[in-house]
């Protein structure tokens, strides 16, 4: 028995979250052919679905981290989105693609947008594996978006409870809670 099998229920199993990726990573690969794409993965939650969406674009991409904050390992945000660690390159000039895990209030989205907007990339675009649009606070228009989920709080493939979970393999919700 896997060590969160008692804790966690399966919301979106991996073979459908891995056959969604490779829709994506097809999509993206036609949307991007001929140009030089970065991929700007949202550290921590986004590394799971980054790593495995590169792997299914047939594109030669680089890759650069950004680190941001503000749930603090809680289940409600602070409200303040902190840059904990920056991409190492300048970003003028590149078309950006922004790998996010989930899109729920929208607030950590917004404010790196508009950071990396003031950076002047030749584009910027939004990748999200999840969206919650019941608790949107601020409305984000999600270029390439796996799935529509409603009002739990997630874990899994990169997500966390108080910095663990991200290790399950699928997109679970906390049982009893
Ligand atoms: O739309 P929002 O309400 O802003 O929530 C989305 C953000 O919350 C999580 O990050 P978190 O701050 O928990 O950091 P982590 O990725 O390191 O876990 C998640 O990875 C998103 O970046
Ligand atoms: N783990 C986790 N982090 C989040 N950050 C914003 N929403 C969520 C969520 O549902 N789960």
């Amino acid at each position: 028995m896997a060590f969160y099998e008692q804790e966690v229920g399966v919301l979106i199993p991996e073979d459908k979250l891995q056959a969604r990726v490779r829709e994506l990573g097809a999509q993206i690969t036609r949307d991007y052919a001929g140009k030089e794409l970065t991929f700007v993965c949202v550290l921590k939650g986004s590394t799971f679905f980054a790593m495995d969406l590169a792997r299914a674009v047939d594109l030669p991409l680089t890759m650069e981290f950004l680190g941001v904050s503000s749930y603090q390992g809680g289940t409600e945000t602070t409200g303040e989105v902190r840059i904990t660690t920056d991409v190492s390159k300048p970003m003028a000039g590149k078309h950006l693609l922004i790998i996010e895990d989930i899109i729920d209030t929208g607030l950590t989205m917004s404010f790196l947008l508009e950071n990396l907007r003031a950076r002047h990339p030749a584009s910027l675009k939004l990748c999200s594996l999840l969206e919650k649009p019941s608790r949107a606070r601020t409305k984000i228009d999600i270029d390439y978006k796996g799935f529509v989920i409603d009002d739990h709080f997630v874990v899994g493939y990169g997500l966390d409870y108080g910095e663990k979970l991200r290790n399950v393999p699928f997109i679970g919700v906390m049982k009893g809670k």
